[in-house]
């Protein structure tokens, strides 16, 4: 379908929802690598498309680098390509890459982050009181926050940091599927604060989902804020296994195994540690096992996993080698994941979120992961009460 029957088709799925917000709202995407620039390219073609609701102007927030000698800003904003993190795919003219953070933030009403995660905390510290006091925030991040006062998730974090509220977005979504515009789901999540200032006056769900659906993009929107945001980071981890699987070549047999044991570990750390997270977040929505079973068949997590198993290097070393500056964030997550359940001395009762650390971490044999489930099942077997082997 051309891009001009895509944009009009959009237009009329929501035109019956949409109301005129009294001033538009100006959206700032903060992130440029591979999701951060489809995302920012989803957003752009919105505002585009809905001048009585979004600021035309969307700012994207680019770490500066250089490449081929040139600023990664200038060549976006000349050439309206992220030739580093999004090649070959065209950007919307009315897409800025700006170098300078707290400009780029300081109109905005909607700040969207899309950064790997573990940047978050200095990013996050440099926009401490300098951003609107009443704007709105989506994290598309996926992973979490762990300290000695427990684990948070990431749009938690962004809420108390910068004292604005914050939701999430996540799904099925491999970035550069979506960025050539091959329909996928996503979900957003989103809960209307006690200070929301009125519908055309605020961000609700009408405005998220005008913000973010696309032809190509289709969006649901909950309220479920914990629930897709716990689905979105331990899939990570959970694909890391899978990966490790597929590269010592025990075929999709195997894969799966190591997926159901996963959706089994995601679904009880939520309950454990987010218990008002739904459980039918986890199946029903794209951000939780439609999300695993992408992220486990294509991501980036898969094919570092697949080259440590083939090679014996490290994942930081595959990662370098393969992703050209893209981040795998289940190293990070299960590093994350195993902290807090060690200080909760819960490690036994989540297997394969630990026997992905070990391996990643401590140089545990992968040929051990099959006993490890094994364990896990004889563990949930006597929880319920029946006859274990
Ligand atoms: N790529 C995907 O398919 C995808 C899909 C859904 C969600 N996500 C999630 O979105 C988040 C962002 O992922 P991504 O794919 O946009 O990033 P990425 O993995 O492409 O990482 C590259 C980005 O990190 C930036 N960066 C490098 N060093 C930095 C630093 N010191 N400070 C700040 N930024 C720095 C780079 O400038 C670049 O913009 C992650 O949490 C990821 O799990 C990714
Ligand atoms: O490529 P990955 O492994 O980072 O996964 C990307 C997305 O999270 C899939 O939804």
């Amino acid at each position: 379908m051309p891009a001009s029957d895509r944009l009009g088709q959009t237009s009329d799925i929501l035109s019956e929802s949409l109301k005129c917000a009294e001033h538009p709202f100006k959206v700032t995407v903060i992130g440029s690598g591979n999701w951060g620039t489809t995302i920012s390219k989803v957003v752009a073609e919105n505002a585009a498309l809905r001048p009585q609701l979004f600021v035309s102007r969307v700012d994207m927030w680019v770490f500066q680098e250089q490449v081929d000698g040139q600023n990664l800003t200038d060549i976006i904003n000349t050439k309206h390509q992220n030739v580093k993190y999004l090649p070959n795919i065209d950007l919307p003219e009315n897409l800025v890459a700006n170098p300078d953070l707290l400009d780029a933030v300081k109109d905005a009403d909607i700040l969207v982050f899309n950064i790997p995660h573990q940047f978050l905390p200095r990013i996050a510290s440099q926009l401490e009181g300098k951003v609107k006091k009443d704007a709105r925030a989506i994290s598309c991040l996926k992973g979490f926050d762990v300290s000695k006062d427990g684990v948070r998730l990431l749009s938690t974090y962004i809420e108390e940091k910068l004292g604005i509220t914050c939701g999430a977005l996540s799904g099925a979504n491999l970035a550069p599927e979506v960025a050539k515009e091959n329909w996928s789901e996503t979900t957003v999540a989103y809960e209307i604060p006690k200070n929301f200032k009125g519908e055309g006056k605020d961000v609700d769900h009408g405005v998220l989902k005008a913000l973010f659906h696309r032809p190509y993009f289709h969006v649901n929107v909950i309220d479920d804020v914990a629930g897709i945001s716990v689905a979105g980071a331990l899939k990570n981890v959970v694909a890391l296994g899978c990966g490790f699987v597929e590269g010592l070549g025990w075929g999709n047999n195997a894969s799966a195994a190591i997926q159901r044991v996963g959706l089994g570990e995601i679904i009880k750390f939520g309950q454990m540690f987010f218990p008002h997270s739904r459980v039918q977040t986890y199946y029903q929505e794209s951000a939780g096992v439609a999300d695993l079973i992408t992220t486990c068949s294509g991501g980036r997590n898969v094919r570092v996993a697949t080259a440590m198993a083939k090679t014996g290097k490290s994942a930081e070393e595959c990662e370098k080698e393969l992703l050209n500056g893209q981040s795998a964030q289940g190293i990070h997550t299960c590093k994350e994941v195993h902290e807090w359940l060690a200080a909760c001395g819960k490690t036994e009762e989540f297997v394969l979120f630990e026997a992905v650390y070990q391996i990643v971490y401590e140089n545990a044999s992968m040929e051990t992961l099959p006993d490890m489930i094994e364990d896990l099942q004889g563990v949930n077997f006597k929880a319920d009460g029946e006859k274990s082997e």
